[in-house]
């Protein structure tokens, strides 16, 4: 199976580490580091550090691009990003010694000839025999029903599709007949598009059912430190991990999606998909950056996790994912 990224809305992810952070007091940084960063961007690094060739699409401000020229050349990722004039938005984020605080800037304006044509390119790539990653917000200028309309045009050419974002995009994209076969929303994206308060795996696998009903196959709900839910073909379980490290939650459900699209790859069944996501995305916790541990680590990980059923949303069974 081919692998794409899609990043229309890049980032420099700009970490500052505190001892412990207070809002209107001055602070002293105890390290500052840079790494090229946005949801397609840590999707591809981590699918590269497994060992899958991947191919990473979006827009690239030419200005600052040498952090993500730099990723894709020690990791042979194929970077098919289109340059536009300007710079790709730094993203702060903020560790303390109990959070990581995120401020996420909107990006830079894109106009729609630049669109047009990083989009003809994503559709180019597009076959039977692929699995595009959509992932992230979309900046200025990009219409909110680009990921809807790009799903059906890439699933029109027989091509999966995973789609990670929030707000309106995300609404949008499943409002459509055409939804995305893969989803990975957290409980606030899910709750965001809902219109109601999502806080358990209860309710996760109550929502999840909504959207399986309109033809989503494969949805998993992150919950941070409470593991993730996963919903395929009717059959629904929990996976956690407890994580014994954590240098920065920044990336881990970038991690996550990375291990679905692994395991995917792999055609294996939802057990499997369930801890490998699950490996990845703790596994990326101990390290900075959009990076996983070695092999054999993960391969460690995916032992310990913790799988239980969450139950049968209508007569189906577990079984393989292609
Ligand atoms: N503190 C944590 N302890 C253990 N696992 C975690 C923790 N934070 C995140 N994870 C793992 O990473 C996954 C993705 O994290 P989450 O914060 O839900 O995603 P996102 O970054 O998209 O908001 C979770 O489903 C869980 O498996
Ligand atoms: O496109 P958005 O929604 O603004 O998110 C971008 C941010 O999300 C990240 O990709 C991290 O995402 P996750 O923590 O959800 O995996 C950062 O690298 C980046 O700064």
């Amino acid at each position: 199976m081919r692998v794409a990224t899609v990043t229309f809305n890049p980032a420099i992810d700009q970490t500052i580490t505190v001892d412990h952070l207070i809002p209107g007091e001055v602070h002293r940084a105890r390290a500052v580091r840079q790494n090229a960063g946005g949801k397609g961007v840590n999707v591809a690094s981590c699918l590269a550090d497994w060992g899958i060739p991947v191919t990473a699409f979006g827009l690239l401000g030419r200005e600052n691009a040498a952090l993500f020229e730099t990723l894709c050349a020690e990791k042979t990722i194929a970077d098919r990003f289109l340059r536009i004039p300007g710079a790709t938005r730094v993203n702060l984020k903020i560790v303390d010694d109990r959070d990581t605080t995120d401020i996420n800037m909107g990006g830079a304006a894109v106009d729609a000839p630049a669109l047009e044509k990083q989009i003809a390119q994503v559709e180019a790539f597009a076959g039977s025999d692929s699995l595009i990653v959509l992932s992230g917000s979309l900046p200025p200028g990009c219409p909110p029903g680009l990921y809807a309309e790009l799903i059906a045009r890439l699933r029109g050419r027989g091509a999966r599709v995973l789609l990670d974002t929030s707000g309106l995009p995300l609404l949008l994209a499943l409002q459509g007949d055409t939804p995305p076969n893969i989803i990975k929303p957290n409980l606030r994206e899910l709750a965001e598009w809902a219109g109601e308060p999502v806080e358990t795996a209860e309710d996760a696998l109550r929502i999840a059912t909504r959207l399986a009903a309109k033809g989503v196959e494969l949805i998993v709900v992150s919950m941070g430190a409470e593991g993730a839910l996963f919903l395929f073909h009717s059959v629904a379980l929990t996976a956690r991990l407890r994580a014994e490290g954590v240098t920065s939650t920044v990336g881990a459900g970038d991690a996550m999606v990375a291990g679905l699209v692994a395991a995917l790859s792999d055609a294996v069944g939802l057990e499997e998909i369930a801890r490998r996501s699950t490996a990845f995305a703790v596994g990326k916790l101990g390290l900075a950056g959009p990076n996983l541990p070695d092999r054999e680590t993960i391969l460690a990980l995916m032992e310990q996790v913790t799988i239980a059923s969450a139950g049968r949303t209508e007569a189906g069974e577990a079984g393989e994912t292609t």
